[in-house]
């Protein structure tokens, strides 16, 4: 059973919850084969367009890219299916620790597909389309890597949406996120409420979402929305982004990993729940290759 299948309230137990990080293979990698699901894909085939492009390198930190530059990177609904294909993919790749999501030639995203949106405009395949990209979004936040969404030019509506699936944020000196929702007579709902107000707090994000206000990136930063600001014009952003990141994902594997999870629990789980998976993931690295060698290394910290 996969984690947030329609229906099911997320994390609805510990159990569930431990299952969630020890049984990831087996309920991530693959579709759900829900017959509701399966219809909205069917359906999302129709609109096709872009591609959702990714690359795994040695270093460990893989790159995707949104890639529809026509329509400034907007979802089309084959991007949609195609953003969960390469999510699967990446549940699957144990040599990974981090990853980079951007938008092709110079900007981020601007949302769905508005010629998508406006044929599957009525009600009920607007539920399906946004419980299949909450859930997709709510899988790409939870691997066991580090993410950064990697914000240049514009990223609107579900664009803004999707760099809360993401761990860090960096935008570039010109860039902007709006929640442009309201102005579409809409709210978010591929998840990016519920996460924004994680990430800046209630008032900040009635402020961003009432107001479609437009976050550059020194309002970003003081909010908590943006971690860091790369300069426009001061060498290549995606290498400089792949250095801000490797701060983090230097380093083994196992460990960068396991951080990551014993983050996510402490943010997603009760405290009792968080401690019993920290203690789970714990014994994951205790006694292992990482450990061992520093230990024999005599590591100091000075
Ligand atoms: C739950 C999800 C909710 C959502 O995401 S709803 C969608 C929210 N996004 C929007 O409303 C974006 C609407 N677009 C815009 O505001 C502007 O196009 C934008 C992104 C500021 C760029 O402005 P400009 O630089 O002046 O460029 P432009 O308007 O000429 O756009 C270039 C081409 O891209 C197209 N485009 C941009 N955003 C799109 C979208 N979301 N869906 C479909 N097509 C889109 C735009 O129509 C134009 O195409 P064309 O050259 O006229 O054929």
């Amino acid at each position: 059973m996969a984690l947030c299948s329609v229906g099911r309230p997320l994390l609805q137990n510990t159990r569930h919850a431990l299952g969630w990080f020890f049984k990831q293979k087996q309920t991530f990698c693959c579709k759900v084969h829900d017959s509701q699901e399966e219809e909205i894909r069917k359906k999302l085939q129709l609109f096709p367009g872009g591609s959702i492009d990714l690359q795994k390198q040695e270093s460990g930190i893989a790159v995707m890219t949104v890639n529809n530059p026509a329509r400034m990177n907007a979802f089309s609904g084959t991007m949609m299916t195609e953003l969960e294909e390469r999510v699967c993919e990446l549940e699957t790749w144990t040599e990974g620790k981090g990853l980079i999501v951007r938008g092709a030639a110079g900007t981020f995203c601007s949302g769905s597909d508005l010629n998508a949106v406006r044929a599957i405009s009525n009600p009920q395949d607007g539920m399906k389309m946004c419980m299949f990209m909450q859930k997709t979004l709510t899988r790409l936040l939870r691997l066991p890597l580090i993410s950064v969404a990697l914000v240049e030019g514009k990223a609107l509506g579900g664009g803004a949406e999707l760099t809360t699936a993401c761990d860090f944020r960096l935008m570039t000196s010109d860039a902007m996120i709006q929640f442009v929702h309201k102005h579409m007579g809409l709210v978010p709902g591929w998840g990016g409420a519920a996460r924004l107000v994680r990430i800046v707090g209630s008032q900040n994000a009635l402020k961003l979402l009432a107001g479609s206000k437009k976050v550059d990136p020194d309002f970003g930063k003081q909010i908590g929305l943006v971690d860091d600001v790369l300069t426009v014009g001061e060498g290549n952003t995606l290498v400089d982004t792949e250095r801000w990141l490797s701060q983090f994902t230097k380093g083994s594997a196992p460990v960068i990993r396991a951080v990551k999870k014993v983050v996510l629990s402490g943010r997603e789980l009760s405290l009792d729940e968080a401690l019993t998976t920290e203690r789970h993931v714990f014994g994951t690295v205790w006694g292992g290759p990482a450990n061992l060698e520093a230990l024999a290394l005599k590591t100091k910290h000075k």
